[in-house]
């Protein structure tokens, strides 16, 4: 099954790195999330009980961002992936965090990782 549900360009303002200046402001991250969903009953249905709602994923996502300091990127990837497989009883996600204004001279910077239910 290779349905998803994907949130591109998640815009979230986050207390994120390791350096004591990042502590005191906040930067931008974007993340992109594709969650596995089997997507047809929601399609046979035409029913939102069945949908995986990307709206409310984005809120509570952008909540855990926002809401609480990181140092590192991983960290709020793994984060995030867990929220997902937890919260919303996803069988598999992958999260891209980037970073873009981290790096001078690279258009962004980040980690992707790929996780599964147990
Ligand atoms: N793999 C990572 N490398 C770096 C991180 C990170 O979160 N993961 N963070 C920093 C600093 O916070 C940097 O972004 C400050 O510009 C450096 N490397």
């Amino acid at each position: 099954m290779t349905d998803t549900v994907f949130i591109k360009a998640l815009d979230c303002q986050a207390v994120i790195g390791v350096f004591d200046w990042e502590k005191q402001i906040r930067q931008q991250l974007l993340l992109d999330l594709t969650i596995g969903w089997n997507n047809r009953p929601a399609a046979a249905t035409d029913d939102y009980q069945h949908a995986l709602c990307y709206d409310t994923v984005a809120k509570q996502v952008t909540a855990l961002v926002q809401d609480q300091p990181h140092e590192l990127v991983e960290t709020v990837a793994e984060k995030v992936a867990a929220l997902i497989l937890t919260e919303f009883n996803a069988p598999w996600v992958r999260v891209t965090v980037n970073k873009p204004g981290a790096v001078a001279n690279a258009s962004t910077v980040g980690v992707e990782i790929e996780r599964s239910r147990a």
